[in-house]
């Protein structure tokens, strides 16, 4: 072990942020909220603490030695007071050095390793694991990035808080009780104009506490209105540029910062009015100790020992007046921030895994949708009293008007929302009543906007299956014909093939080749079901005629629930089921629901521009589902 090792490697192991079981945040405030983490890290918390005092304890000490050697010396003489007075005068010495520099430096190292970097990466860690948990709704009702500015800013804040409450808190504390004791051992009179100073300093506190706290909660909020607008903005930037509308989106991110530097400013003339009432007074106190002072000494109820101690107290004590009000300052603008974030950390997921919550286990893949109700938060109902059976290795078309609740029942079916009433069992087992981990996994999704995160195409198929092999990825790619354009692909690092990194969500790939890599990563999965939401967007005809054949081998003995927009899709599926306002309204073989004339056969000319071909039977078996 280096010696560097020896010294940091205890303070920096002091809280393992990764290593800290996850405990949901209480919902009651942010008091509350505070108290946890409090909690969370108290061993920690206690050391801190005591070391701060410790360290006020022997600067309160230094201060007392002094004056006694100015008192002593003043009386005694210096050499007798030396003779005499050498162990007080040694011991000083071994506080002053090295006590106090070896004290600070250790408390530094806690400072920086254990709580700058240790304790706010354990809360960003835990408030993490508590966004992670919220419902798929949740994400979909908030900006990303406001989330994430949220998180980022409570992290600061709860840090901040914590050690205001266990450092500068209890040495300041400290530091005006032992100046009132010297200072009353050295002359009631000059501790009196003090104990007022602190009182009218408290009393000023209290009157402007609630404003200070609702200003700084409209500053958070504001901050975070910014970063959620500005992340939008980002993310969705080749829209604006497609529109040129980079001006009217410059002009409403400026409506947002001007409103937030409004709050700002509101909020900072508050803190600076009072921080004029705590110059003004300071400056009392300093006229009514110096009065005093030169009083006692004409009059000779103080010494000079006393006058010089009580002149060193009080400029300790009027320049920490400005630490006293950034700790309010701070304390309020925490409390501001992380009760504009309280929703986002505490507001407790409604999806969750019952706590007797099994696997599911798909031994045939049979789907049932019993008597289904849901509705989303505005409460219409979307799908309304839906029965639908999809036996073992079915496929399933569903088909329908814009907006008639396709893709929210592929979404039930998923269980990213509960429904009102009704079941959806696979294999018999309420899709409630298993762990939401094992139903997702039974699942392959191919989504109509295929989402790839920022990484390596490999990783991304990995993703379908994390302990797959490479060799695994290579198959399932060749099996998706996406080998061919990966052997091609290079970065702007330098990586090549498997390795090349494809962009935030996907960027850097054609839509086509997205979907070759959404379906490399479901074959890999292998789920027993499949649902496909398939894009409106036609591909061009060879892509699309190369895609469907993929498809096809992805749909091979799997129970198929897919969402149909092209014909060449539809006509591949054992059955349709037309969907208009959350019913089942046709239901059949796309070659019966034709001559059935109604709403698929509606759908349908519209996409053959009304041509019906003669014999449709011959159409539909020219390309079986499997
Ligand atoms: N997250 C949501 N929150 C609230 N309402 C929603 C949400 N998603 C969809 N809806 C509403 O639910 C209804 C059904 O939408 P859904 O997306 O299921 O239709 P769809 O049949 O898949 O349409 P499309 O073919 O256009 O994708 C629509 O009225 C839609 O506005």
């Amino acid at each position: 072990m280096s010696i560097s090792d020896a010294i940091y490697r205890p303070f920096e192991t002091l809280i393992r942020p990764l290593d800290l079981p996850y405990r949901p945040l209480p919902a009651k405030g942010p008091v509350a909220v505070l108290l946890h983490f409090i909690s969370m890290f108290r061993g920690v918390l206690i050391a801190l603490a005591l070391a701060s005092m410790a360290i006020e304890a022997i600067n309160l000490t230094i201060i007392w030695g002094l004056s006694v050697i100015v008192d002593g010396v003043t009386q005694k003489g210096a050499p007798a007071f030396l003779h005499s007075e050498w162990p007080l005068l040694a011991f000083l010495g071994l506080l002053i050095f090295p006590g106090m520099p070896i004290a600070s430096f250790l408390l530094n190292t806690f400072n920086s390793h254990t709580l700058g970097v240790g304790m706010p990466a354990a809360i960003q860690w835990q408030g993490h694991k508590a966004v992670e948990r919220q419902d798929l709704a949740f994400f979909h009702d908030l900006f990303a990035g406001q989330v994430a500015s949220r998180l980022s800013q409570v992290v600061s804040s709860v840090q901040q808080q914590i050690i205001i409450a266990f450092q500068t808190g209890p040495r300041f504390l400290l530091q005006m009780i032992g100046s009132v004791i010297l200072l009353m051992s050295l002359s009631w009179q000059l501790a009196l104009p003090v104990i007022v100073w602190i009182a009218l300093n408290v009393a000023l506190a209290i009157r402007m506490a609630p404003t200070f706290a609702e200003r700084s909660r409209r500053t958070a909020k504001q901050r975070s209105l910014v970063a959620g607008a500005i992340t939008d903005l980002y993310t969705n930037m080749q829209m604006i540029k497609q529109f040129a509308a980079e001006d009217s989106e410059a002009g409403a991110i400026r409506r947002v910062i001007q409103k937030s530097v409004q709050t700002q400013h509101s909020e900072q003339r508050i803190y600076r009015t009072s921080e004029l009432i705590v110059v003004a007074l300071n400056m009392v106190l300093w006229l009514a100790m110096l009065s005093i002072g030169f009083s006692g000494l004409v009059k000779g109820f103080l010494t000079v020992g006393e006058f010089v101690g009580a002149v060193y107290i009080l400029q300790r004590l009027s320049s920490h007046t400005f630490t006293f009000l950034q700790m309010g300052q701070q304390i309020f603008q925490a409390i501001g921030t992380i009760k504009d974030a309280m929703p986002v950390l505490t507001t407790p997921p409604t999806i969750t895994d019952r706590p007797d919550a099994k696997s599911l286990m798909v031994s045939r893949g049979e789907i049932r949708f019993e008597n289904v109700d849901f509705a989303y938060k505005s409460g219409k109902p979307v799908i309304d009293r839906l029965s639908l059976t999809v036996r073992p290795g079915e496929k399933v078309g569903l088909v329908g008007l814009s907006g008639a609740g396709k893709t929210t029942l592929a979404n039930l079916l998923l269980r990213f929302y509960d429904i009102r009433d009704g079941a959806i069992l696979i294999d018999g087992q309420d899709i409630r009543e298993v762990t939401q981990a094992s139903l997702r996994r039974a699942i392959g999704v191919i989504a109509q906007d295929v989402a790839l995160l920022h990484r390596s195409v490999g990783d991304n198929i990995r993703y379908g299956r994390p302990e797959a092999t490479k060799d695994e990825i290579e198959a399932v790619a060749k099996m998706a014909s996406a080998d061919g354009f990966i052997a091609d692909l290079a970065d702007g690092e330098g990586r090549r093939g498997y390795d090349a990194f494809v962009g935030d969500r996907g960027i850097k790939l054609s839509g086509g080749q997205r979907q070759r890599v959404a379906i490399a990563r479901v074959l890999l999965k292998d789920a027993p079901i499949l649902v496909l939401d398939e894009a409106t967007s036609a591909l061009d005809s060879e892509s699309e005629a190369a895609i469907q054949e993929r498809l096809n081998f992805v749909m091979e003995g799997k129970t198929v629930i897919a969402i149909a927009h092209r014909l060449s899709t539809i006509a591949r599926m054992d059955r349709i089921v037309v969907l208009d306002h959350g019913r089942i309204v046709e239901e059949g073989r796309p070659d019966e629901l034709v001559e059935q004339d109604g709403l698929f056969a509606r759908l349908w000319k519209r996409q053959t521009g009304g041509f019906i071909p003669e014999d449709i039977d011959e159409l539909f078996s020219a390309s079986p589902a499997t």
